[in-house]
């Protein structure tokens, strides 16, 4: 699968601040990447470095196997920043056909309309006339005027209501299907979890998980099996917490509970083993507990 970003140990520190510490990660073309992390994790600065837009202290960063700055590369990448400025005087469509006019291939009008949910009445308001969200609405067509193969978004869902958000991550699967990169940032753990093929999860500048985000949670987030038993007793339990891969026993709710980290094999081993139970659930744990964890482990940890 082909390379689009490679970030080598990098570390960014500003003065005796150490925003990002030693990360290395490479993004395959095509993928969905979450950038997760807390307030001050450093998912900014990561984005920022990618961009160009701030250098390194350490360590190398390649987009397209070149430099962020090359224009090469910049006539490939596409930008959508938290802070949304617009230029005043110009409608809407100047403002995005201005943008077009700026790219050798740039992305064809109506397509790009059609992706950023704009509407013919937006497209003939003044810029700075338009409201907070159909001004995110306006910086997401200007990072798709270039037609760009690889997308970064800040934060991209602030400030969106729930049909706007839908309707955005809708245009976000449909770019990815047709081949495009795109890395986001973000603090909604559901959104990172709904929205990303990938989770690169930063704490305090460092990279504390990189996985899918089943993988992450089913690397920490300890899975539970629960059940009924018209047969319960002592004799029961003790059958119960031998079988292989159990953690830990209890009650909750009325119903008898198992941790572990392999509920394939406990529920293969319950059913060889012929154990009375009924309805039998199976929880896979929550992304934002994983995340509440990691984060927290590494706290800890520093
Ligand atoms: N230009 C700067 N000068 C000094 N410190 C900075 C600068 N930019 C970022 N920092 C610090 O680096 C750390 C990481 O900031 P960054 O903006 O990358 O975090 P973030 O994960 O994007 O946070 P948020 O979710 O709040 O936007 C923070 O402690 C921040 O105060």
């Amino acid at each position: 699968m082909e390379v689009i970003v490679e970030m080598n140990q990098i570390s960014k520190s500003f003065k005796e601040k150490k925003a990002v510490d030693h990360i290395s990660f490479n993004i395959h073309k095509g993928s969905i990447v979450a950038i997760l992390g807390p307030n001050g994790a450093g998912k900014t600065t990561t984005l920022s470095m990618m961009l160009g837009m701030l250098e390194p202290t350490q360590g190398t960063v390649k987009i397209f196997g070149q430099h962020p700055k090359d224009i090469k590369v910049r006539e490939k990448i596409g930008a959508m920043l938290q802070q949304v400025s617009v230029i005043d005087r110009l409608k809407v469509r100047e403002v995005i056909e201005l943008f077009r006019s700026y790219y050798p291939n740039p992305m064809e009008m109506e397509f790009l309309i059609n992706l950023t949910g704009l509407t013919p009445s937006d497209l003939n308001r003044y810029a700075e006339k338009l409201s907070g969200g159909q001004k995110r609405c306006l910086s997401f067509a200007l990072a798709l005027a270039g037609n760009p193969e690889l997308l970064f978004l800040d934060e991209p869902t602030v400030g969106l209501d729930t049909t706007a958000r839908r309707k955005f991550w809708a245009s976000i699967r449909e770019l990815s299907k047709q081949g495009k990169t795109v890395v986001f940032t973000t603090h909604y753990l559901q959104e990172a979890d709904d929205a990303a093929d990938r989770i690169l999860l930063i704490s305090q500048g460092a990279l504390v998980a990189d996985g899918t985000p089943e993988e992450i949670k089913s690397r920490i987030v300890k899975r539970s099996l629960s059940f009924l038993s018209d047969q319960d007793s002592p004799e029961f339990r003790q059958r119960l917490i031998a079988l292989p891969s159990i953690a830990e026993c209890y009650d909750k709710d009325g119903r008898i509970c198992v941790t572990t980290d392999n509920t394939d094999s406990v529920l293969a081993a319950i059913f060889t083993g012929g154990l009375p139970v009924r309805d039998v659930r199976i929880d896979q744990g929550r992304l934002d507990e994983a995340f509440e964890q990691l984060t927290q482990n590494h706290e800890e940890a520093v």
